[in-house]
């Protein structure tokens, strides 16, 4: 299973390529106002930043008041053009769904996003979007079934043998990882410090201080 950092903090970004070997980024508008920067100059940093790096997807949000696929497709194309490793994320809406199909036709990768359930996640992976997008974290902040429905999209998407990567996304903690990868996701997509987190466990701490210990107190030749 892929791991994509969430986030659009450049030197996040840059620690976790070089440290975890992340295999590629997230944004959103809420990172991007998150980050201080405009929108464009993040563009550009992650542009720059990436450029003749193959296989690294950074997914990138259209503005998010368009609701027509015309301009959808229009904002699509410009995004493409100033990165190869730029994914247009589009919104999980009937008009974002004809924009994806368009854009993957002319060859530009889509990543569809603000997905709840099984049978919004079909018309994405119909259409032949490179990447959807199903949430677990707001899901299961209202009590809804979070495991089962990915379990759901993975196995449907076997069935017809989409070639669409399931982004598990809005997770906020090691066991949904655990969870997206045993339903059988292709990427999660989380946090700089939920990763950080599913590193750890206290038990290893503990124990790594009791071999620290008994290595100190290791009798050493006369
Ligand atoms: O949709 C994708 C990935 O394609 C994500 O960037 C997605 O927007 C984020 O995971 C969520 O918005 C994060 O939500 P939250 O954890 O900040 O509540």
């Amino acid at each position: 299973m892929k791991y994509f950092l969430d986030s659009a903090i450049l030197d996040e970004i840059r620690y976790a390529y070089e440290n975890w070997a992340i295999d590629g980024v997230t944004t959103n508008p809420r990172h991007v106002m998150n980050s201080g920067k405009p929108l464009t100059t993040l563009l550009d940093e992650f542009a720059s930043e990436f450029r003749g790096v193959n296989n690294f997807p950074i997914s990138v949000e259209i503005n998010p008041h368009l609701d027509d696929a015309k301009t959808m497709v229009e904002e699509g194309r410009k995004l493409a053009k100033l990165s190869d490793n730029f994914v247009v994320k589009i919104p999980c809406i009937e008009s974002g769904l004809i924009a994806a199909k368009e854009l993957e036709k002319e060859g530009i990768k889509t990543n569809v996003t603000l997905v709840f359930s099984a049978s919004q996640a079909l018309q994405p992976a119909r259409v032949g979007a490179s990447f959807v997008s199903p949430f677990v974290g707001w899901k299961e902040n209202s009590g809804d079934d979070t495991t089962q429905y990915i379990q759901d999209i993975a196995d449907i998407y076997k069935n017809y043998k989409f070639d669409t990567e399931i982004i598990v996304a809005a997770l906020r903690n090691g066991k949904q990882i655990v969870d997206a990868a045993k339903a059988g996701a292709d990427i999660v997509t989380c946090g700089f410090d939920v990763f950080r987190e599913s590193f750890h466990h206290a038990f290893t701490t503990y124990g790594l201080d009791k071999f620290r210990n008994a290595w100190d107190q290791t009798k050493t030749e006369e």
